[in-house]
């Protein structure tokens, strides 16, 4: 072999993200960096069941030439029941796909110095190519350290207890973080009897096996899991804080979506409550028409990204984002007239990271999404955290309770978050005190992100260690 040849060719890094874009998202983030930054070059590999995926093509196909995209043959879910839960579709489709990805793998390592394969946080089984091909096999862990602490204590859990983990009589404590309620714990764990559950103990159980963990998070936001999770030496591999990686928005966005911003211009500064479940977030018929009301009841402004209702899953959009149906079909009768002036609905979709930093923006009702808290983090902007799904709750409980830059909404007990409610948070985080003191907080955390992200910055160098480590490998 022509080592030398090898040697002066540009590394090369292959991700491969499981479906979902708020994992796409910040892996394309951390691509452009390794790019820019450390001149490598990127392959995503992409697993996917054959929907259209259109919002995932248009953000790869922005990108420069140096991170090229191969979208894998679609898997089947054909003979999954309807119930299935997201999560198992999601490890399903890497892991169907795996012999596609050993081919395409191969391919790009007889072509190219490949040092790294990169999988999201639930992409692990793609550990069994890494070994293969004697290529490093490292995650990046899209959310919270205490997310990921969680995720090395689940099979401990799992072993400890039987009963299901809303019905623990105390918090459970992760080194060094928030205590967070079982019924708090990430959604897939909450039926034990579920195939999410089976999937997502499977997969944590290979997380010791990654050569590193990248994780979308940085010291100063979690400063007692990322120690814990750092001193731990039983089967914790080395973790790297990099984050925040948020987006930044491609021009072809901006243009085709900037109705928002034009609305956001002509609002007072500060003014205005962003309203969005992340990519794939839905609410209850019953709960979107309260949501309806209490907004308009709240006399606020708002900016309100709307989807289709589904009553059976909070996460109905999650692997087609654009749904035909119109969302606006199901607003209470009147709605758009009464709120014409005070009130923007966009169906589906609203270039987010502009809205979180226009500066009549004065604060967000989030599901808690990672990435949507880290573009609020970012932008300076509190948040009324209303989680939906997956590790949302946690996050919510860090944001609210740790951090203190959230309202967390109280949900009843009929499973609503009622309007008298939604209207008192909403005056409550634009106009009242405790507001203030939320916003003042997020405020520094703004600032000690923009830290962690300079050129000397925490996360930086952090990137950067793992950046000269792949480059230097010798075989
Ligand atoms: O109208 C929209 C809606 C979303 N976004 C972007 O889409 C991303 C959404 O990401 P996130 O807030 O993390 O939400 P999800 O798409 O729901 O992300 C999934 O993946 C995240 C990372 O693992 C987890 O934290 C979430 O719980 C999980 O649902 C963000 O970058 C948003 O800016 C837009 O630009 N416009």
């Amino acid at each position: 072999m022509d080592t030398s040849l090898h040697l002066e060719a540009p590394s090369h890094v292959v991700m491969v993200p499981t479906p979902g874009m708020g994992h796409l998202i910040p892996l394309v983030e951390l691509a452009k960096r390794l790019v820019q930054q450390h001149d490598f070059l990127v392959t995503f590999l992409v697993p996917n069941d054959g929907s259209p995926m259109k919002p995932q093509r248009r953000l790869l196909q922005a990108l420069p030439n140096t991170i090229s995209s191969i979208f894998l043959p679609p898997v089947s879910f054909d003979d999954l029941p309807q119930t299935v839960k997201v999560e198992t579709r999601v490890v399903l489709s890497l892991s169907r796909s795996l012999s596609a990805l050993r081919g395409s793998f191969k391919a790009l390592t007889e072509a190219s110095r490949v040092v790294a394969l990169v999988v999201d946080l639930f992409g692990l089984d793609a550990i069994e190519i890494a070994r293969e091909f004697d290529v490093l096999l490292y995650v990046f862990f899209p959310t919270t350290a205490m997310a990921l602490s969680s995720v090395f204590h689940l099979p401990k859990l799992d072993e400890t207890y039987s009963c299901e983990y809303r019905d623990l009589p105390e918090p459970v404590k992760f080194p060094g973080c928030v205590p967070v309620h079982g019924r708090d714990l990430m959604d897939p764990v909450q039926n034990r009897k579920d195939d999410a559950y089976r999937w997502v103990i499977h997969i944590s159980k290979l997380y010791p096996l990654a050569a590193g963990i990248l994780v979308n998070s940085f010291i100063d936001l979690e400063a007692g899991a990322f120690k814990a999770l750092m001193e731990d030496r039983n089967g914790t591999p080395p973790i790297y804080p990099v984050g925040p990686l948020t987006r930044t928005a491609s021009t072809s966005e901006i243009a085709s979506e900037s109705e928002s911003l034009r609305w956001l211009d002509r609002q007072p500064n500060g003014s205005v409550l962003f309203v969005s479940f992340g990519s794939g977030g839905t609410l209850s018929h019953d709960q979107f028409i309260e949501l309806a009301l209490g907004l308009e009841m709240s006399g606020q402004r708002f900016l309100w990204v709307v989807r289709s209702p589904h009553d059976r899953s909070a996460n109905a959009n999650y692997f087609d984002v654009q749904k035909v149906t119109d969302p606006l079909d199901f607003l209470p009768e009147g709605f758009l007239d009464r709120t014409k002036g005070l009130g923007l609905v966009v169906p589906h979709w609203a270039p987010q990271m502009q809205v979180l930093s226009h500066g009549s923006t004065g604060a967000f009702l989030s599901h808690c999404g990672w990435n949507s808290s880290l573009e609020s983090i970012v932008n300076g902007v509190p948040i009324i955290a209303w989680p939906l799904y997956a590790e949302q709750k946690m996050n919510s409980v860090l944001l609210a309770d740790d951090l203190k830059v959230a309202l967390r909404v109280r949900v009843n007990e009929n499973g609503l978050v009622v309007k008298e409610d939604i209207a008192n948070y909403a005056s409550t985080i634009l106009k009242g005190e405790e507001g203030q003191l939320l916003r003042k907080r997020m405020k520094e955390l703004k600032n000690t992100a923009v830290k962690v992200l300079s050129q000397d910055g925490s996360s930086t160098k952090s990137l950067a260690y793992v950046a000269n480590s792949w480059k230097n490998q010798r075989k």
